[in-house]
């Protein structure tokens, strides 16, 4: 499949840190996830994809434009949604304003048009009841909604979610699960997050970073399969495990490398993300 995102050689250093260390990637329609330890560089390239800061080195593409050009960088972003880890909501904003305000900065100048799409925009993620409220009055899963629904607005080819469901309780993660999953149908979507689990029922690529750089690029099934033969049941925590936890039924679960003859268990995407970070000496 022709990518939609295609970046080569991305690097950025802020002061001594190497916050991206020569990043290639290659992206296409569906959900993405980029999964890492906190500092391994993720929102640094989720803001570089977005055009929001430049790297050092390096070039990508977004659908097809240049964002290292000008006229480039203006189609790109036309072309781009960007949920950052901190939205930058005006307190005072009502939803409804916050998404318009949003409209505006992305070119949207036909005021009939822009307002038929931003009530779509909050229809789709379910708040037009709440369009008038102001955002500080607003959940924290509400508030993310805006958000997202200010990203979608353009309809755009490439969405960027920063920890999207970062803080929000099991039913609104849920909730919003569906959103982004909505949201990936026919786009290029990269979600950062520290939930394996968004990972594992959402995305049909994930990346793995650590110290700025790519440490593993496959399928969900392909990360999960690294810890095939490596999680095991014991009576006692194992000392050879790298990690070992007593569960709820008082056997003790067992992450490394089993004994011989040890009662394998079958491994999650928790699992094989982990063990990644630990075969390349990451601590998790
Ligand atoms: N504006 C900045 N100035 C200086 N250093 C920065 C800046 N932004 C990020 N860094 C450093 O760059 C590295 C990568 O940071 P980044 O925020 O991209 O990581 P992350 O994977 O998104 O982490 P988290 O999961 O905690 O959000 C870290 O060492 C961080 O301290």
């Amino acid at each position: 499949m022709t990518p939609t995102v295609s970046a080569s050689g991305l690097s950025l250093r802020y002061g001594g840190t190497r916050a991206l260390d020569d990043v290639s990637l290659r992206l296409s329609p569906g959900v993405t996830g980029l999964l890492g330890p906190n500092g391994a560089g993720k929102t640094t390239l989720l803001r570089v994809l977005a055009t929001s800061v430049p790297a050092d080195s390096g070039a990508f593409t977004v659908l097809g434009h240049d964002p290292g050009t000008p006229a480039g960088r203006q189609e790109a972003r036309r072309r781009l949604g960007y949920l950052p880890q901190t939205p930058g909501f005006h307190p005072d904003f009502t939803a409804f304003e916050f998404v318009d305000y949003v409209a505006i900065l992305k070119e949207m100048t036909d005021r009939a048009v822009r307002h038929r799409e931003v009530r779509a925009v909050l229809d789709g993620v379910d708040l037009s009841d709440v369009r008038g409220k102001r955002v500080k009055k607003l959940s924290g899963g509400m508030r993310q909604r805006v958000a997202l629904a200010a990203a979608l607005i353009g309809d755009p080819g490439f969405l960027v979610l920063d920890e999207p469901t970062v803080g929000l309780d099991p039913e609104q993660r849920m909730r919003f699960r569906e959103l982004i999953a909505q949201a990936g149908e026919g786009r290029t979507v990269l979600l950062s997050t520290h939930q394996t689990e968004d990972v594992a029922m959402l995305c049909h690529r994930v990346l793995v970073m650590a110290g700025g750089r790519i440490l593993f690029d496959g399928t969900p099934a392909e990360l999960t399969a690294r810890a095939a033969g490596r999680v095991w049941s014991s009576t006692e925590r194992d000392p050879g495990a790298k990690a070992g936890w007593r569960t709820g039924t008082g056997s003790f679960r067992n992450v490394g490398s089993p004994p011989a003859g040890a009662e394998l268990l079958e491994p999650t995407l928790e699992d094989g993300y982990l063990l990644t970070l630990d075969d390349a000496e990451v601590p998790a």
